[in-house]
């Protein structure tokens, strides 16, 4: 009998594999006007919409009934009237079909949807099956296309990030990511890296380049003045002032190693860093289950632990975003509850100073 969830495995890996030549293609000749800036301002590439396009499509074909929360639509792209649509349409076609064409490789199948291409009505299709409401049962995928636009932009860090949920509980985490080097001792080596976690099977992963896997297990932490912590380069997306105290707290002199995308799970969970420590830097933003979901299976699979900043469990079951939870720490066991109490320590002592009017 093969393992639970082993086809939905090889699909999605066989899927962001393909999104990944994608995405590495695109950053080689992209143009300014590839970028369009979302109504929240944030950017989004043509990258973006072409990746979620070739996974939603393949995921489609290989379980039509699945939905697919996914963080792109196909509005902007619609707009009849604008030649900038019609010529980011184009782009996302000739994108998308370049990876969708090649026929199945010897690890994928043709009743994937692979070997054939699609047209611009298909694939803007496909981005829309992208809108799922999420919520807490049944079977459901969850997919950035890119996580970390603003690395993939400047050349740093992002991740091509897919997982497949079912009653809420993450099953299967993939993540591409094509910046990322293969040794993390050796920055300037070989990039491209494929992480892969299933529910009860472990975690792994493997160079682009090779099928050559190797299992993460998160390495017992160091003393406390040598713990280092991941955090986002975009102070606007997670507290540094923050994360500085918690570390100050707990006696850290390591420098935080600041870095885009979900590829901050991924170097966790191989121990290159302690402690991935997200907090919220104002009131209303509410984390996105896409920016969570593959990244913190990968982590429990090796080893870790991943909570809110109460320590309460990731709630993927609210919808598209994690509703209520406040924050995320993930982190060895070892050292997890140590992070949280220092957390609370950081805010209550805030919280005085407000109350002191300090
Ligand atoms: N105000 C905010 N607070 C927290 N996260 C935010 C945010 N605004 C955007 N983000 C999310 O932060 C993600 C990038 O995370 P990081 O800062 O760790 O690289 C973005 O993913 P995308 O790049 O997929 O849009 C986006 O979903
Ligand atoms: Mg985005
Ligand atoms: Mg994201
Ligand atoms: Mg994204």
């Amino acid at each position: 009998m093969s393992a639970a969830f082993a086809l939905e495995k090889q699909v999605a890996v066989s899927a962001v594999l393909r999104a990944c030549q994608l995405t590495s293609a695109v950053f080689k000749n992209l143009v300014t006007k590839e970028t369009v800036t979302k109504k929240d301002k944030s950017p989004v590439t043509v990258a973006d919409y072409a990746a979620q396009a070739v996974i939603n499509t393949i995921i489609t074909a290989a379980f039509p009934k699945d939905p697919i929360v996914g963080e792109e639509d196909a509005s902007d792209l619609r707009s009849p009237t604008s030649d900038d649509a019609a010529l980011l349409r184009e782009r996302v076609t000739t994108l998308a079909n370049d990876v969708l064409t090649p026929p199945p490789s010897e690890e994928e199948r043709a009743e994937w949807g692979l070997g054939f291409g699609r047209t611009t009505t298909e694939l803007l299709a496909a981005i829309d099956r992208g809108n799922y409401a999420g919520g807490r049962t049944g079977r459901m995928w969850a997919l950035d296309p890119i996580d970390g636009t603003k690395g993939f932009l400047r050349g740093g860090q992002y991740a091509v990030c897919l997982a497949l949920l079912v009653d809420s509980v993450v099953q299967v985490g993939v993540m591409g990511c094509p910046n990322l080097p293969v040794d993390p001792s050796n920055p300037s080596g070989e990039t491209g890296c494929l992480f892969v976690a299933v529910r009860g099977q472990g975690a792994q992963q493997r160079p682009f380049s090779s099928f050559q896997s190797t299992t993460l297990r998160i390495p017992p932490s160091p003393s406390l003045s040598d713990v280092q912590f991941l955090e986002s380069v975009e102070a606007a997306h997670s507290s540094h002032g923050f994360n500085a105290r918690v570390a100050s707290t707990l006696g850290v002199t390591a420098q935080p190693n600041r870095m885009d995308s979900q590829a901050k799970y991924c170097s966790l969970s191989r121990g290159a860093g302690n402690v991935y420590l997200r907090m919220p830097t104002g009131q209303g933003y509410r984390e996105k289950i896409w920016d969570h979901a593959s990244g913190s299976l990968l982590v429990e699979e090796a080893g870790g632990i991943v909570s809110d900043s109460l320590g309460r469990p990731l709630d993927f079951g609210l919808g598209r975003t994690l509703g209520e939870n406040f924050g995320v720490v993930a982190a060895g066991k070892d050292i997890h509850s140590k992070i949280i109490e220092a957390i609370q320590a950081v805010k209550a002592e805030e919280s005085e100073k407000l109350t002191s009017g300090l």
